[in-house]
């Protein structure tokens, strides 16, 4: 059997038994005396060489444990800003499309009416006359004018002018299909668009939108409610034309219906 390894409490035995036979005068003339010593001192040398080593590396391990945390903290504070920098560009542009589609929004629609206006207009009528040119399909456009209307103004005041054009859309909206378009065209006029529909189906329509704004009875309050009339001019685009011919022969019609006696449709 293997003797045990001397541990620290063997080697600090051996010192101090070493550090007594020295200290005795009685084996002062001893020739081993010397070199006793001489290896006491050695080792009192190599054990403080050792300790400033473990001193330097426990600093040294301090020293780079502060540096990986402070490099640590330093990452998740940049992470930090980053996340919150991406929240603030995605809030951003998330406003900046609101704020586009909004101001797309009010730039095609007629604030007293709330139809699209005149420039919606053109662009729909561009956009059907190319789908029905595709697809080979019908497509129908009409002009309403509202009858006398100078009138109305004159006597009732421009406010009532304005609640009289309200009142147009709104029975021009609850008497057309879902996808036909309707929108104001210009002062007291509408144009209406009929997609994928014939003339017969357009007429029907346009009478149906004629009486109703014949029923309007406009309340004024002081004086018996006010009626309204308008007239319509209706046409269907032909073959390989573009769609402001088709306008113009829709306000052809429209002066035909006006010339022939207001509140009616003609079809041209
Ligand atoms: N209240 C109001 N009036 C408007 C608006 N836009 C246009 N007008 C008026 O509409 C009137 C149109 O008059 P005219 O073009 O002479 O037509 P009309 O009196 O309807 O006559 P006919 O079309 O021949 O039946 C003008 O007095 C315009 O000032 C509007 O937004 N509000």
């Amino acid at each position: 059997m293997r003797p045990a390894a001397p541990g620290p409490a063997d080697e600090e035995a051996a010192i101090a038994a070493a550090e007594t036979l020295l200290a005795d005068p009685g084996h002062r003339d001893h020739p081993l005396r010397a070199a006793l010593a001489d290896l006491l001192a050695v080792h009192r040398a190599q054990q403080e060489r050792v300790e400033r080593l473990v001193r330097i590396s426990d600093g040294y391990h301090s020293l780079s444990r502060t540096h990986s945390s402070n490099l640590t903290e330093k990452f998740e504070r940049q992470v930090r800003r980053l996340e919150k920098l991406a929240r603030i560009s995605d809030l951003y542009q998330s406003n900046l499309r609101e704020l586009t589609e909004a101001l797309r929004e009010t730039s095609l629609k007629d604030p007293l009416t709330e139809l699209g206006n005149r420039r919606y207009l053109m662009d729909r009528l561009k956009e059907e006359t190319e789908r029905a040119r595709r697809k080979d399909s019908p497509l129908c456009v009409a002009l309403l004018d509202v009858d006398h209307f100078k009138q109305i103004n004159d006597r009732h005041g421009h406010d009532t002018g304005d609640q009289a054009l309200c009142r147009i859309a709104a029975a021009m909206r609850a008497n057309v299909r879902e996808y036909d378009t309707i929108g104001r065209w210009g002062g007291e006029e509408f144009l209406l668009l009929f997609p994928d529909t014939g003339e017969a189906e357009a007429t029907l329509t346009v009478e149906r939108v004629r009486e109703a704004i014949a029923a309007i009875d406009l309340d004024l309050g002081h004086a018996p409610p006010l009626g309204l009339t308008a007239s319509i001019g209706l046409t269907r685009q032909r073959s390989g034309e573009t769609y402001s011919a088709t306008v113009n022969r829709a306000d052809d019609a429209l002066l035909s219906a006006k010339q022939l006696g207001r509140n009616r449709s003609v079809v041209l």
